[in-house]
């Protein structure tokens, strides 16, 4: 690209990042600029030094019987990333039917066994970050493995991200999360209300989205949580950050997954490059403002595409231009 096309492209790229990010309190454009460089900060370089597996191994617990697109959706979605390996830990009957939607996957058949815990156990230690909940369903067989999944994970000190039905079961035992600084919530719009009753005693007003974000992590021990919606909203319970990144008008299933697959990628990276490359900021906010503005950035070009026919799978097809387009221009 030519000197003069990037500095424009650097340029629109810091006129959408102005509209788009907000700190809690009123700071400059130059303090958003620069958190979007923060961002940037953790990707790993490219280099030809490296071998397979560190730029990220990530684990993907859930797919059932009902539910097959969505760890496809999350798994798929932190390779396109630039996760090395990505692996499902899902049902027996569910794994025939992933593997056949990709080669590129390592899809492990453990989760209604009786073993599933020790199962899923043995990978931990190679694994970077394990993304829990897409396409679980809420069975009480797998939510019991997955309880012990929890714990063996916190153990080991993984990352953890927990979506869809995961946050169905954090709703139901908040203990299993409470003040694991490793862990991060994506609700969407349902999902947020259930844990908020379930966690918080007072009532909170409903239209200050900052607020009751940050009060939820507050309450579950400062975990982060990133609440999805016209704007995603993300807290540690002492800083909030917010994402207003142009996305797409469609709202069909699967968006949520492939945000969970990226979340997964970007922990990793950002817990990964360490304190001088964030600068003091909390690896897991800027990771997850990461996953929110790439997410919708693939949602705003598939749309462009695709308009009212666009996809999850169309979205995924973006991840490479989004991300070059966000994160290396
Ligand atoms: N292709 C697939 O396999 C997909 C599977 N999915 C899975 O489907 C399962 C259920 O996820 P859902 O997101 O549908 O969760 P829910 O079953 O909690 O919600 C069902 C729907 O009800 C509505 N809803 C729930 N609570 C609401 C509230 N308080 N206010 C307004 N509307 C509310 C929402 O439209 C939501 O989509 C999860 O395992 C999820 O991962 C989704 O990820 C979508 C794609
Ligand atoms: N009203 C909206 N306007 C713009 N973007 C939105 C809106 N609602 C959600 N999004 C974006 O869509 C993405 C997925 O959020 P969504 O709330 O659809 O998750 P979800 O319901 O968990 O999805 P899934 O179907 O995968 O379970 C997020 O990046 C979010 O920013
Ligand atoms: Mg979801």
């Amino acid at each position: 690209m030519a000197v003069g096309s990037v500095w424009v492209a650097a340029r629109v790229c810091r006129r959408v990042l102005r509209r788009a990010f907000s700190l809690h309190k009123p700071h400059s454009i130059t303090d958003m600029e620069n958190t979007l460089q923060l961002v940037r900060n953790i990707i790993p370089p490219l280099t030809t030094k490296k071998h397979k597996g560190q730029d990220g191994r990530i684990g993907i617990v859930g797919g059932c019987q009902e539910y097959t697109g969505a760890p496809y959706f999350a798994a798929i979605s932190a390779l396109k990333v630039g996760a090395d390996l990505s692996h499902v830990f899902c049902t027996r009957e569910a794994a025939p039917v992933i593997k056949s939607y990709s080669p590129e996957l390592i899809v492990h058949p453990v989760l209604d066994s009786p073993s599933a815990v020790r199962d899923v156990e043995t990978w931990l230690p190679r694994l970077h970050a394990l993304v829990v909940g897409p396409g679980l369903g809420r069975d009480n067989v797998l939510l019991e493995n997955v309880k012990g999944i929890l714990e063996a994970s916190k153990a080991r000190d993984v990352p953890i991200i927990i979506d869809a039905d995961g946050l169905w079961l954090i709703a139901q035992h908040p203990a299993l999360i409470h003040g694991y600084r490793k862990a991060v919530l994506t609700p969407n719009h349902g999902e947020f209300t259930r844990l908020s009753d379930a966690v918080l005693r007072d009532l909170v007003d409903g239209s200050d989205h900052r607020e009751a974000v940050r009060r939820l992590s507050q309450a579950l021990g400062n975990v982060t949580v990133v609440r999805k919606g016209e704007r995603d909203v993300m807290s540690d319970g002492e800083h909030v950050l917010e994402c207003a990144h142009e996305g797409s008008s469609r709202r069909c299933g699967g968006q949520g997954d492939l945000l969970s697959g990226a979340l997964g990628v970007l922990v990793h990276w950002a817990l990964h490059a360490g304190p001088e490359k964030t600068n003091g900021s909390s690896p897991l906010l800027l990771a997850a403002l990461g996953a929110c503005s790439l997410t919708r950035q693939c949602g705003h070009q598939a749309f462009q595409k695709h308009g009212r026919s666009t996809t999850t799978t169309d979205m995924i097809a973006e991840v490479g231009p989004a991300f070059r387009r966000l994160f290396e221009t």
